[in-house]
């Protein structure tokens, strides 16, 4: 994986910050609070994002209660936000519209 940088990086972040994404502070990485009807949805979209996870080899950083999932992602092995990070956000936003 490559660290995206600079105007490559500007272009992948700008849907995702117009769906709500925000650029954490202190580190290179993103992040977003889901909310959901309930448990059942909010862990369901857990489930569903854990598979692409397991098939990517690229896992979120996630914290849950009840129907709220706070999602960070950023590639540690580059210490920075790479392509799968950028697909993984982009797969949570399309299976938010199903
Ligand atoms: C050994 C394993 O393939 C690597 O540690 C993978 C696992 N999942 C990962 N997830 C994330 N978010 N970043 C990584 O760099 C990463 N690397």
């Amino acid at each position: 994986m490559t660290k995206l940088t600079g105007d490559e990086r500007t272009t992948a972040l700008a849907p995702l910050k117009s769906s709500g994404w925000t650029e954490v502070k202190d580190r290179d990485a993103i992040y977003k609070e889901f909310l959901f009807k309930d448990f059942n949805e909010a862990f369901g979209f857990m489930s569903r994002v854990a598979c692409l996870a397991e098939k990517m080899d690229h896992h979120p950083e996630w914290f849950n209660v009840y129907n709220k999932v706070q999602v960070t992602l950023a590639s540690h092995d580059v210490s920075g936000i790479s392509g799968r990070d950028v697909r993984m956000a982009t797969f949570m936003e399309e299976i938010l519209k199903k």
